[in-house]
């Protein structure tokens, strides 16, 4: 497994069953093979561009509830890769599928991309930069785990920019500066024995709530409406 830092590595041993569910869903063995019928992939990713809509607010809150200068830096340049790069994939395939920028920006909502994205923000209203962090880390790095393991078992080149796009060395390279900022944020807090602290037990549940709803969200792409 790549290096997404500590706090990562213990948050995902936590909750096995649920972090397999998300990482090898049907839906990711669907674009490893070629067998995803490409409605199915189209219906995720007009959804995906509304939740990374939300997701580039979550990160943009999480510049306002940083306490360094240093955490500002990784949230914001994670707003950048989100807004600059990432959702130039959807803009760029949806646009080849006839599906127009306007439009994209005007899906509506399927409940499982609602229930996930407010719960992601609600962790930051409510809480702090460690409580978002948590919840924002499965989409984070889970789609760099995914990412990386297709990049080398894929059987098809069907849905090779999608696999591309997370494979690749900046998005990589963003899931190991968001494991050293998670890493740092904790030390920060709650002292290097971080994992003493009574916090520690309410994170890693946050981090297993946000995977369910990983889930849940690749569950809504297979069942377009
Ligand atoms: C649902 C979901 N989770 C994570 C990512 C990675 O940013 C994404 N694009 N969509």
């Amino acid at each position: 497994m790549s290096d997404y830092g500590k706090a990562f590595a213990l948050w995902r041993a936590d909750c096995p069953e649920a972090w397999r569910a998300y990482t090898r869903h049907a839906f990711v063995e669907g674009m490893k093979d070629g067998s995803l019928p490409e409605a199915a992939f189209l219906h995720y990713l007009r959804q995906d561009y509304v939740f990374l809509v939300h997701f580039s607010r979550a990160w943009a809150l999480a510049v306002t509830k940083a306490e360094t200068l240093s955490e500002m830096k990784a949230a914001a340049a994670t707003v950048n890769g989100l807004v600059n790069h990432e959702m130039q994939l959807h803009v760029e395939t949806c646009a080849k599928a006839g599906i127009g920028e306007a439009e994209l920006f005007a899906t509506e909502e399927a409940t499982a991309n609602l229930a996930y994205t407010r719960y992601v923000l609600e962790a930051g209203y409510s809480g702090d930069f460690l409580d978002l962090m948590a919840a924002l880390a499965p989409c984070v790095m889970g789609y760099g785990e995914i990412g990386a393991r297709l990049g080398t078992e894929a059987t098809s080149d069907a849905y090779a920019e999608w696999i591309g796009t997370y494979a690749g060395d900046e998005y990589q390279q963003i899931c190991r500066d968001v494991g050293a900022l998670i890493d740092g944020a904790l030390v920060h807090r709650l002292g290097a024995d971080y994992t003493l602290s009574p916090r520690w037990a309410r994170l890693s549940q946050r981090f297993a709530t946000a995977t369910r709803l990983e889930v849940d969200f690749w569950q809504m792409g297979l069942t377009p409406a």
